[in-house]
């Protein structure tokens, strides 16, 4: 943190403190009150839970009570602010079971109250009456610290001290307005109705959250065109066009899908098609179960046909299959750091997804292939149930599935033979890292892809386990109602029957994974942060991964990206630079707090982050009572040589480098600059920290910054990434969720 200009709190915990301070902070302070629950006797299905009087504890309403965060096996927290004028706080813990058929168990005794930043009385314990004969009790410790602004600013800097945010020009680069430091101009207020803002996303926006992300996995190879029927999933899914729907819908497979009304031939033809593609000798194996012991990361891997020169094998993004360009030198340093540094096995890696049916495996695997895509590792997503549905038909009821009935389990081998071979055949022509998406919950599945893959690629299984039987009741819910199976099922309860036989069926066979190398999510969606267990994980992109998903979680939040008013430099049409707003800026700053307070009010916390230039700093100034965080990396795109320069000047100046970037924008470095290449590489932790973060966040940054931000969320190519509009003055809202993303745009100005 900058200069040390805090004030020491004076802290009230359990009462104490004489209150003499009480006026200190007045019209600045905040209350930052923090709830700590102890208790040794491990009780994995209660969990401690805060509620009272006001709305930011539930309003008394038990069902919104704020849940502690497990900070160690026996101790919970919950730290929150209360505003500086806030009336008393009355509040009780109370105990939610993890089943939410039963009642919730209300803390005996008076409610606890904090008046005028001060605790009454000196209750240390919390007794919980379970039944007639037994009482729990949890130690409790709880503190209610008088802080200023910069204290706040600072323990937030604490929290997230692994940020490394930097400090510049002596502005606090953490910081926190509390009241409102600007006269409401009429010009300045926005109409209560935010929908009023809303302006058309584009046609590429981001909304996995309204796709099935298993539509937008690979298509099996060889499938022409003409093959497609209209009972293919892309018709169930809803698309009609020359493109399959959604971002990332195989925009780089070979398969051309064409118009599907022109399209007449049959699915039978489709499946017979595919009943031809698998070779005889992976159909004679496919469902032998043949044990082999081998591990991962065969020396066999770098007789894979890729595997030659290093210039052959580096393709960055999906959309380059040639060797390096020449594009001024620039090269994203992680995309190939492995593939030139690390072990050789790591050139192609299989990420093997295991689990029961509605455990999230899909999601997992679309949205790690959005990450790693992004990060500039060429990657697919092949999905076994969209084979199994374009071979089969989506008609299979729950009999299908059953441990015994071998017909289905060989139809079932075969499909996901198949697409270990499309997998296999893709990552010998380059591809880096394949997501196999399918159940494979027996040993014996495990070992026939492993068999397929050894000498080919390197496999780690990542095993989704959830023991949250809300959690799953949900999961089953939205997959009856998003999974092509159920598409043509009207009846929504019908559906759901079937699928929970057939998810019976599979729990009579499952084997957890043990073999190999794994890395086991375990309840990481329940809210309680949950496990993730890895083994004989070893390189770097294995490790890259492991960090990714133990970052992610599913609680719905939204993401407001959005660039800084117009600056002088804009007006100029001067790139880079440190100026600070136009007028016109400076109306959106205004406009922007306004929006802010409105569309975030009901939320419990969130934070703004700008980039360290003026511009993006006076963006947020007028925005209050949320802390302000300073990114280095959220910096607009260094222009190096060019920077204060317009274009037509770097045209008429420099017509070389105006050449070269014009015709690879994404590559090309400025002269002692960046690329944007360069950008999305030092995006990489905020893209994390965005992903952890489990409060909204006002990401206040620069155009291309934040079309390289956008891009992970709207999953949009690496290519396309110099050429995405962000206007000036508008808002996007990424909206996190349990489906995935969704995008919404407010224009705040004309
Ligand atoms: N790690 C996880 N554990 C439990 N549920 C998850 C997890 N990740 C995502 N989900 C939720 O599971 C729902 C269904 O997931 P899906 O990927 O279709 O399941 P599966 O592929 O395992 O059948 C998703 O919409 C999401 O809300
Ligand atoms: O990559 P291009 O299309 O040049 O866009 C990036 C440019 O956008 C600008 C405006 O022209 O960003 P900013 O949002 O910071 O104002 C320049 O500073 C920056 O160089």
């Amino acid at each position: 943190m900058g200069a040390g200009t805090s004030k020491n709190s004076d802290s009230t915990s359990h009462g104490d403190g004489d209150g003499e301070e009480r006026d200190e902070y007045e019209g600045g302070g905040q209350l930052y009150v923090s709830l700590k629950m102890e208790n040794y006797t491990l009780n994995a299905d209660l969990l401690p839970h805060v509620f009272g009087s006001a709305s930011l504890v539930g309003s008394w309403d038990s069902s919104r009570a704020l849940p502690l965060e497990r900070e160690s096996t026996s101790m919970w927290q919950l730290s929150f602010v209360v505003p500086p004028n806030h009336e008393t706080l009355d509040f009780k813990f109370l105990l939610r079971p993890k089943d939410s058929n039963n009642p919730c168990i209300i803390e005996e005794g008076p409610n606890r109250i904090l008046s005028g930043g001060r605790l009454q009385g000196d209750a240390r314990a919390a007794l919980f009456r379970l039944n007639a004969d037994a009482v729990l009790e949890y130690r409790v410790c709880i503190n209610a610290d008088r802080i200023s602004p910069f204290d706040l600013a600072s323990s937030w800097r604490a929290y997230q001290e692994n940020i490394h945010p930097s400090t510049v020009r002596g502005i606090l680069d953490v910081s926190m307005n509390s009241e409102t430091c600007f006269e409401s101009s009429s010009s300045a207020n926005l109409e209560l109705d935010l929908e009023r803002y809303v302006v058309p996303s584009p046609a590429t926006s981001a909304t996995s959250g309204l796709v099935y992300p298993a539509n937008l996995a690979e298509t099996p190879r060889y499938i022409s065109a003409r093959k497609y029927s209209s009972e293919s999933d892309f018709s169930k899914s809803g698309d009609t066009g020359s493109q399959p729907i959604g971002p990332t819908a195989d925009k780089e497979m070979e398969v051309k899908i064409q118009d599907l009304a022109k399209v007449s031939t049959t699915s039978a033809a489709v499946e017979d098609k595919l009943a031809t593609t698998a070779s005889p000798t992976q159909k004679q194996e496919s469902h032998k179960g043949v044990f082999v012991d081998r591990g991962v990361g065969s020396p066999r891997l770098v007789k894979s046909t890729s595997a030659g020169t290093f210039a052959d094998d580096v393709k960055l993004g999906s959309g380059n299959k040639t060797a390096m360009p020449a594009a001024a030198g620039a090269v994203a340093a992680a995309a190939v750091a492995d593939q030139m540094l690390g072990p050789k096995e790591d050139r192609h890696l299989a990420i093997v997804l295991v689990g029961l049916p509605a455990r999230g495996k899909t999601f997992t695997a679309a949205k790690l292939t959005r990450y790693l895509r992004w990060l500039g590792h060429d990657t697919k997503h092949f999905n076994v149930g969209k084979y199994r549905r374009l071979k089969l038909g989506t008609n299979q009821s729950a009999e299908f599935f059953r441990g015994d009935n071998t017909e289905g389990i060989e139809a079932r081998n075969e499909v996901a033979a198949l697409a270990m071979e499309d997998m296999i055949s893709w990552m010998q022509e380059g591809g880096q890292v394949g997501i196999f998406d399918a159940t494979n919950s027996t040993r014996e599945r495990r070992n026939m892809l492993m068999k397929l893959a050894e000498g080919n690629c390197k496999i780690i299984f990542l095993e989704t386990l959830c023991y949250d039987e809300r959690i799953i009741e949900r999961n089953i819910r939205l997959k009856v109602q998003q999974s092509p199976d159920y598409a043509e099922q009207p009846d929504f309860e019908a559906g759901y029957r079937d699928f929970k036989r057939r998810l019976d069926n599979y729990e009579k066979v499952y084997e957890p994974v043990e073999e190999g190398s794994y890395i086991k999510m375990i309840d990481t969606v329940s809210g309680n942060g949950g496990q993730i267990q890895v083994n004989n994980i070893s390189g770097y992109l294995p490790g890259r991964i492991v960090f990714f998903l133990v970052n992610t979680h599913l609680t719905p939040r939204p993401i407001l990206l959005t660039r800084h008013g117009e600056s002088q430099d804009n007006v100029r049409a001067r790139i880079g630079g440190d100026s600070s707003l136009s007028d016109t800026g400076e109306l959106y700053a205004k406009k922007l707090a306004n929006f802010v307070e409105k569309r975030l009010k009901p939320e419990r916390a969130a934070s703004i982050w700008t980039s360290t230039l003026h511009r993006s700093i006076s963006t947020a100034n007028h925005i209050v009572g949320f802390p302000k965080v300073q990114w280095r990396a959220l910096d607009e795109i260094n222009a190096g040589a060019c920077d204060g320069m317009t274009y037509l000047e770097i045209k008429m100046d420099m017509p070389e480098e105006y050449e070269s970037r014009e015709k690879d924008k994404l590559r090309y470095r400025y002269p002692r600059g960046e690329s944007y290449l360069d950008v999305i590489q030092r995006l990489e932790p905020v893209i994390i920290e965005l992903e952890r973060q489990r409060a909204p966040v006002v990401v206040i940054s620069h155009q291309a910054v934040l079309r390289a931000l956008y891009a992970y969320f709207a999953d949009r190519p690496l290519k396309e990434i110099p050429h995405i509009e962000v206007p000036l003055h508008t808002i996007i809202e990424i909206q996190m969720g349990v489906t995935g993303v969704q995008e919404k745009r407010y224009k705040l100005m004309d």
